[in-house]
Order: C-alpha cells, then sequence, then structure tokens
C-alpha cells in the first residue's frame, strides 16, 4: 500500500445474510437484494470520500462476513486478525487475511483461548478502548495491549451492558468526543459520552476532515451533529442494523 494510500475494506453480503447471528434484538426478515444495493451505495459513499475500495472476496457460507471490522482491527501499519467471540464467525478471518496480505500489511493475531471482535475495538487517538461483553473477553483485551502498546497505545478495557459490542454503543466524533449510550458502558473508564437522539445514532464512522458517514435510521442525531459543524454523509443501512450492524462494521478504514 503506497503511503497517503487510504483505503476501505469491505466484503460484500451473500445470499444468506439473513442467517446472521441476532443477539439482542428480534429476529426479522432480511431482503438481500436490497441489502446487496445498500452496501452498494455504502461503498460508494466510501469512494466519494476519497477512499480506494479494496474488496475481501465474498463467502456466501458465512452470512456474517460482510460485518469485515469484526475480523480485523488496523492500527498504523499492522493489521490485527481476531479471534471472534462468536465461533461461528471465525471462518472469516481467512479471506480477510488474503486481502490484509495484497496491501502489504504487517499481520499479527489474536491466538485461542483469547477472544476478540474488531467491533469491540475502538481507536481513539493514541487512546484504544476495548469492549468487555459478549465477545471479547479479558485475554483478547491482554492480547490488543501486548500487540498495540509498542505502538504507542494505551488501551483500556471498558464493561458494556446489554449490547453486541463496544461500538454498538460508543463511537467517536473526528475531534475525539465520544457519542453514543452512556448506559450501555461503564462510564467510569471513558472521558464523557455525549447522550444521542437516537439509538443507532452512536454510531458514527469518520470519514477525514469534518465529515461522517452515519445511518439514515438516525436523522436527529445527523441534525445534532449538523449543528455541531460536522458534514454528515448519509446511508441506508437498514437491512443490516436487522442483524445489529451499523456503519461501522461495514469496513475497515486503513490510511489517515
Ligand atoms: C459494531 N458492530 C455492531 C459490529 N462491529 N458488528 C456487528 C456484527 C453483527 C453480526 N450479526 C453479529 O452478531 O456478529
Amino acid at each position: 500500500m503506497p503511503p497517503g494510500d487510504r483505503v476501505a475494506l469491505v466484503r460484500r453480503p451473500g445470499p444468506r445474510l439473513e442467517d446472521g447471528l441476532v443477539t439482542h434484538v428480534r429476529r426479522r426478515p432480511v431482503d438481500a437484494a436490497l441489502a446487496a444495493r445498500q452496501h452498494a451505495a455504502y461503498r460508494d459513499a466510501l469512494a466519494r470520500s476519497g477512499r480506494r475500495i479494496h474488496e475481501v472476496a465474498p463467502d456466501d457460507a458465512l452470512p456474517d462476513a460482510v460485518f469485515v471490522e469484526d475480523a480485523l482491527v488496523v492500527c498504523d501499519r499492522l493489521a490485527i486478525l481476531t479471534r471472534s467471540g462468536a465461533p461461528r464467525r471465525r471462518a472469516e478471518v481467512a479471506g480477510v487475511e488474503r486481502a490484509v496480505a495484497a496491501l502489504g500489511l504487517e499481520t499479527a493475531r489474536i491466538e485461542a483461548p483469547a477472544t476478540l471482535d474488531g467491533g469491540d475495538v475502538l481507536q481513539v487517538g493514541a487512546t484504544v478502548y476495548v469492549g468487555l461483553g459478549g465477545r471479547t473477553d479479558g485475554r483478547g483485551a491482554a492480547a490488543l495491549r501486548a500487540l498495540l502498546e509498542p505502538l504507542g497505545r494505551t488501551v483500556v478495557p471498558v464493561r458494556t451492558h446489554g449490547v453486541l459490542h463496544l461500538k454498538s454503543a460508543v463511537t467517536a466524533l473526528p475531534d475525539g468526543t465520544l457519542i453514543g449510550r452512556p448506559d450501555a458502558v461503564d462510564t467510569a473508564v471513558l472521558p464523557p459520552v455525549r447522550a444521542v437522539a437516537e439509538e443507532t445514532g452512536a454510531h458514527v464512522l469518520p470519514l477525514g476532515g469534518d465529515e461522517v458517514l452515519i445511518g439514515a435510521s438516525a436523522p436527529r442525531t445527523a441534525a445534532d451533529l449538523r449543528g455541531l459543524g460536522y458534514r454528515t454523509r448519509v446511508v441506508d443501512i437498514g437491512e443490516f442494523e436487522k442483524l445489529e450492524g451499523c456503519v461501522t462494521c461495514l469496513s475497515v478504514l486503513v490510511g489517515a
């Protein structure tokens, strides 16, 4: 990957998407054709924000593979292949590993018995918050710390309650302000969390500069963010939200 290259790693959804895992929401039917169109619009939004789209080869046997963020954490030029707390999702890593190799990143992996999902890893400047909940355990957080401290990062474990991942509850604005649902995380170890108007408003993906990507299901939060001076790029990812996905889960951004 040449210096200055800004990449978005994505993985297209397959026909079995509706078999994706649900933990904290009621299962609802998923329209695979609509999901494919929504994913195309999501890729287009990332491309328009100046990212080169790098695709992991899809795998139709893995319904949750589209949530590519959970299989990979990238910090500087280090790509960490995760070991999901959901055993069924562990096979996703093989395809992601091939895609990462093509980018020429250095790789490391979370080894058994530790578990860690990328959705639990929130990087804010030199601080890396790691959610401890249903998918990521203390060993996973410790393994991440061992890999990231040499890169100058401070890893802070955060207990989560009643949510799938840390980033289901809290994400960060471009200036590092945390936004989301303070009720779902151990706020004692976090800086203040700005509460959002809608549950899905907890999820923003900074795209560079003052621009953030946000789901169409959070119009009031998007308006609040515009009031704060941010530019919002809005995408409808409703079919993925039915499976507890959000704007962060569908990509991994590599490069500044
Ligand atoms: C921040 N979030 C929420 C994520 N990174 N991942 C969502 C994964 C959803 C999938 N159905 C599952 O249950 O694993």
